[in-house]
């Protein structure tokens, strides 16, 4: 299917508004006794209404019916995508590394194709998080999800997709991320090939910008990067089904009518989508290996400043200047969880194993950093001025520890061996300076 270009607002969290039908927006009040082309007003929030006003997120919709016309739920499965709390046991500290997934051979949904790596947190306490794979060969038809749980952070490796939602259409492809509002009514479709990628389902605080600090007014993702939809609707009655996720259960109930049935609508709350390259990276120009915070594009806050419940990080191509320096990431044990993909190229602190498609933990208080290739290459190369090129990594990270998935931890494509890329790094102390 090809979609034609779409069009998009510009701006995070802006207070957008958008019509598909001229006039349909109610002009100065959100309520009116009667709205426009005989729409229905229905108030979408996804924070408290009295979060601060910074924070603060909800957007009004405009559409043929209001979502509560639809059937009873009944219960459904997907076995394979899991709510935190799991009911294991203790997780391993073991440091772990998976190969990327083999193309699936049955047909499946985006929503079908969803298998859970990792969890934090309690999704009924609105806390923590899970880490998915997803992998997708086919539309999901006239059929919609939402989710209750959480927040959906897409990050497509393998694959076009084609969002369709309340909100309007947005098409997202490898390098780009999309984010889905807590509830948002959704549907994903490949758009010219099977789809593969990590999906971050963020139970907690809404994903946001972090803070620049004393870098100023400008820098790391740009406001006026991240692309929300325009207004789009479809007026048509045909059975549908509506999917979704609540208190990691899975439910169904049927509509006798599109639910991507929204006319118009105004606020800050709605999906996005943001190209990873347009983010303004920031790094050293003297000395020594910053934090790899400085890579932050979005952050979940946790109750705790600075204490976040997701940070969602880029390692970007970019120049590497750093004088008298181990380049590389250092050795490090770090009280934060660190899981990590790769959407393109090779990363710089392994050598070999890591690859497009698979996955690494670190969780919290496992030692890691370069392997041995790397930390070899690292202490001896001339430090020219050096471009990473053609490489994008990422990290999701946690103040929760995370707990993999019994499928994870039984997979086949977990990598036994993973700790020996360490176990060359032999004692180079010699009693000399
Ligand atoms: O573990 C990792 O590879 C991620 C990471 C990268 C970096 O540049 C510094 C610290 C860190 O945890
Ligand atoms: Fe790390």
């Amino acid at each position: 299917m090809t979609v034609a270009a779409l069009q998009y607002l510009t701006g995070f969290g802006s207070e957008h508004e958008t019509e598909a039908l001229d006039g349909a927006l109610p002009k100065g009040q959100f309520s009116p006794q009667r709205c426009p082309y005989g729409l229905y007003a229905e108030q979408f929030s996804t924070t408290a209404f009295t979060a601060p006003r910074a924070h603060n997120r909800r957007s009004w919709t405009y559409r043929l019916r209001p979502s509560v016309v639809m059937g009873g739920f009944t219960p459904w499965s997907q076995s394979n995508w899991l709510t935190a709390p799991l009911q294991g046991g203790h997780p391993s500290p073991e440091p772990m590394r998976w190969s990327p997934p083999p193309a699936p051979e049955q047909p499946l949904t985006f929503i079908e194709g969803v298998t859970t790596v990792a969890v934090n947190g309690d999704a009924r306490s609105q806390c923590g998080l899970a880490i998915h794979l997803y992998q997708a060969n086919r539309g999901m038809g006239d059929s919609a999800f939402y989710n209750a749980d959480g927040e959906l952070l897409l990050l497509p490796e393998q694959g076009e997709l084609s969002l369709f939602t309340e909100f309007g259409r947005l098409q997202v492809a490898p390098g780009e991320i999309a984010v889905i509002p807590r509830g948002v009514k959704f549907k994903v479709d490949p758009v010219n090939g099977p789809l593969r990628g990590y999906l971050a389902e963020n139970y907690g605080a809404p994903l946001t910008l972090p803070e620049r600090g004393p870098v100023g007014a400008n820098g790391f993702a740009n406001e006026r990067d991240f692309l929300y939809p325009v207004a789009w609707f479809e007026d048509r009655k045909a059975p549908h089904q509506l999917f979704c996720k609540f208190a990691g259960g899975f439910h169904s109930a049927p509509l006798s009518h599109s639910p991507f049935d929204v006319v118009a609508w105004t606020g800050n709350s709605a999906p996005y989508k943001y190209e990873l390259s347009r983010f303004n990276v920031m790094g050293s120009v003297s000395f020594d290996h910053p934090d790899p915070s400085i890579f932050t594009v979005l952050t979940s806050p946790s109750d705790t400043a600075g204490w976040a419940n997701l940070d969602f990080v880029i390692f970007p191509p970019r120049w590497m200047v750093a004088e008298h320096t181990f380049r590389p990431p250092w050795f490090h044990r770090n009280v934060m969880s660190e899981f990590m993909g790769l959407i393109k190229g090779q990363y710089d602190a392994k050598a070999d194993g890591f690859l497009p498609g698979g996955m690494s933990l670190h969780n919290c208080m496992t030692p890691h950093g370069p392997d041995a290739a790397v930390h070899a290459q690292g202490s001896t190369t001339d430090l020219k001025p050096e471009r990473y090129r053609d490489t994008l990594a990422f990290m999701l990270e946690s103040r929760y520890l995370l707990e993999p998935t019994p499928h994870a931890l039984n997979s086949t494509l977990r990598q036994q061996d993973y700790a020996q890329c360490w176990q060359g790094l032999e004692s180079q102390f010699n009693g000399h300076r």
